[in-house]
């Protein structure tokens, strides 16, 4: 076969593919504990989303200019790139108390209720995922952005009425992973959008400095840029893979982090150069040995990897897509050129049938 394995480094797994990753960018148990601590506290504070912060510097200062509350904000962005820190930065900035809660939590147009009269003139309410909220409260929602008014409807039937509650101005900061889900009269009530980037690696390299001295690691240039290289533009999977690398190197290292200590951690929790894991590396490597690269329908390889359809298309794919090791076509899934070359692998030169064409192999 011409696509062996050049180098060890790449050696693909063969048994279940762990539950708990490190590289997913959700907040597990651990991280909300210490999530807190890792928070920048002001814009300065917060590293890159160069765009965002500049224009919530001015929204922010001219409210406070006027005195007035500032406008609704709507973030949107992947998992763990700053959303929340970033509406507690805005209620720090407007002097303002900071209520948190999300889309999934309120269900009934009363619990929105709830929460929204209970409000203190120019409070800073978080709704995370609030895409997932319920429709009759998205609703009510509508017209307590808009009026600072909420209809609450008392009875059922012919003889319910509602009753108009004035609420004090505040600041509604929504928080999405799919602004496309919001429908336009709730996106259109928001005063400013802003949409957040995954980081550049020099941007995650200032995090993971800032966070490492919050933590009280010591760690060099080249020790951040290893788990920087690693952690997938996002600052929650850099603080992460920062604290499984301070406890290698506390064990190893005298807790000192250079980029041996980083890269060695690192390879004991299976996160390679380019921060994929054991389940990316596993649909990878199928795609490459088992199937020639492809095109092969996802069904087939969720079988070869032994994991659900779903986990393969919303799990693993999406970092392989952004990363041009794996292209989505209609006949089914393909390797580029970058994927062979990542697991160290020779790409076939015949009978790869459906790959020429593809990228010009
Ligand atoms: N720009 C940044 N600078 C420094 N640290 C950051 C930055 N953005 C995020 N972080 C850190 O990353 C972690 C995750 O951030 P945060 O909880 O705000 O993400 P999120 O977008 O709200 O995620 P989710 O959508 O899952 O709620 C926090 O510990 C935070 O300190």
């Amino acid at each position: 076969m011409n696509w062996d394995e050049t180098g060890s480094e790449t050696d693909e797994p063969t048994g279940p593919v762990l539950d708990d990753r490190l590289v997913d960018a959700d907040a597990d148990g651990e991280d909300t504990a210490v999530e807190a601590a890792l928070r920048p506290k002001d814009l300065d504070e917060f590293v890159g989303q160069e765009k965002v912060r500049e224009q919530l510097d001015l929204v922010l200062k001219a409210a406070r200019a006027r005195g007035a509350t500032a406008d609704h904000v709507l973030l949107s962005g992947a998992p763990g790139l700053g959303k929340t820190t970033l509406s507690m930065i805005i209620a720090a900035e407007m002097n303002a108390p900071i209520r948190i809660t999300s889309g999934p939590a309120i269900q009934h147009a009363g619990d929105l209720a709830a929460i929204l009269s209970s409000l203190q003139e120019g409070e800073v309410l978080f709704l995370d995922e609030i895409h997932r909220m319920s429709r009759p409260a998205e609703e009510m929602l509508y017209m307590a952005m808009e009026d600072f008014r909420v209809d609450v409807i008392v009875g059922k039937g012919p003889g319910a009425t509602a009753i108009p509650l004035e609420l004090p101005p505040f600041t509604l900061v929504g928080a999405t992973t799919r602004a496309g889900l919001l429908p336009p009269p709730l996106r259109d009530r928001f005063g400013f959008t802003g949409h957040m980037e995954f980081y550049a690696p020099a941007e995650l390299e200032r995090v993971i400095h800032r966070s490492a001295r919050l933590l009280d690691v010591g760690i060099d240039a080249d020790g951040a840029a290893e788990i920087a290289g690693r952690s997938r533009g996002t600052p929650r999977i850099a603080n992460r893979l920062l604290r499984r690398v301070r406890d290698y190197a506390q064990v190893k290292a005298e807790g000192m982090i250079d980029r041996e200590i980083a890269a060695a951690a690192l390879k004991v929790y299976e996160v390679d150069a380019r921060g994929l894991d054991r389940l990316d590396r596993a649909v990878l490597g199928a795609l490459l040995k088992l199937f020639g690269g492809g095109p092969v329908g996802l069904s087939t390889l969720a079988v070869a990897v032994g994991e659900e359809r779903e986990t393969v298309e919303e799990v693993a794919e999406p970092f392989l897509v952004r990363e041009g090791l794996l292209a989505r076509t209609p006949r089914g899934r393909v390797a580029t050129p970058a994927a062979w070359a990542h697991l160290g692998l020779v790409p076939p030169t015949h009978g790869a049938k459906g790959q020429q064409g593809l990228f010009g192999a």
